[in-house]
């Protein structure tokens, strides 16, 4: 991926494996929101391709490839602010839902029994979150860690097979990171495929399946959390920031 002259990923290719939880890890500048926003979609590479489910995706736009089942969380999430956070959730089944807007105006029976069935699963959503307590608050209420994760359940409502975390922890606090670590691992256990970026290296690898690290736009490692902490070239492109703290 070339951008404006500078290559920003040099011939980096990984794969994510079904139901793993991968972690794209890197100093800063490594070149992994590029990444991100190659295999999402939102930037066209210059050159290799990027296979979903087996097929190439390359040239489709964010929202066909979030129909294909890659949903992408952001950093800032668009969270309703003035939507209380069960209405959040119920807004963003909606947009999955069937019922088609005739149904909706009329109130036909489809509609109602669609209604009924996304409530329940709004609640279920809450439920999974940890945030069924805070269901009837305004989503702007809630502290900075539980406005994360309501944006991540805004992800899931849109039922991805691979769901894309930017920065989960960035800005959390250390009961905040615990959460949202949990909160992944339960995504994993759900059978849902994990890919995220993170700087929190405790977090990544307490919960990672696999690793791919990137430097100056090249993968320069992949494998177990175990073998990435003791290779060299890792350790040397990192030593005195994140892997330096996570062995401590
Ligand atoms: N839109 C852009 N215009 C110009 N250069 C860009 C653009 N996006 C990324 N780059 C460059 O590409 C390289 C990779 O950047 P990228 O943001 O992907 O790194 P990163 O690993 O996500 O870093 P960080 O951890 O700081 O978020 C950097 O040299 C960056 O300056």
């Amino acid at each position: 991926m070339r951008i404006s002259g500078l290559v920003a990923l040099n011939d980096v290719s990984f794969s994510v494996q079904p139901g793993h939880i991968v972690s794209l890890i890197g100093p800063n500048g490594a070149g992994k929101t590029t990444a991100f926003n190659v295999i999402s979609g939102y930037m066209r590479p210059t050159a290799g391709s990027v296979a979903l489910f087996g097929e190439n995706i390359v040239g489709l736009p964010p929202h066909r490839i979030a129909a294909r089942g890659l949903v992408r969380s952001f950093q800032r999430t668009s969270v309703f602010n003035q939507s209380t956070v069960f209405d959040n959730v119920l807004t963003a089944l909606h947009m999955q839902g069937k019922a088609g807007l005739w149904q909706s105006m009329l109130r036909l029976p489809g509609f109602l029994r669609e209604e009924r069935s996304l409530r329940e699963e709004a609640a279920q959503m809450l439920d999974f979150l940890g945030l069924a307590h805070r269901a009837n608050d305004l989503a702007s209420n809630l502290a900075y860690g539980e406005q994360r994760l309501l944006g991540v359940g805004i992800a899931l409502a849109a039922k991805p097979r691979l769901l894309l975390l930017d920065e989960p922890a960035a800005g959390l606090n250390p009961s905040e990171t615990q959460a949202f670590k949990d909160m992944i691992r339960r995504i994993g256990d759900s059978g849902i495929t994990v890919l995220l970026v993170e700087h929190d290296m405790h977090m990544v690898m307490s919960i990672s399946d696999d690793i791919v690290v990137l430097n100056q736009g090249l993968r320069i490692a992949a494998g177990k959390p175990q073998d990435i902490q003791q290779n060299p070239e890792v350790i040397r492109a990192y030593l005195g920031s994140g892997l330096k703290r996570a062995q401590d």
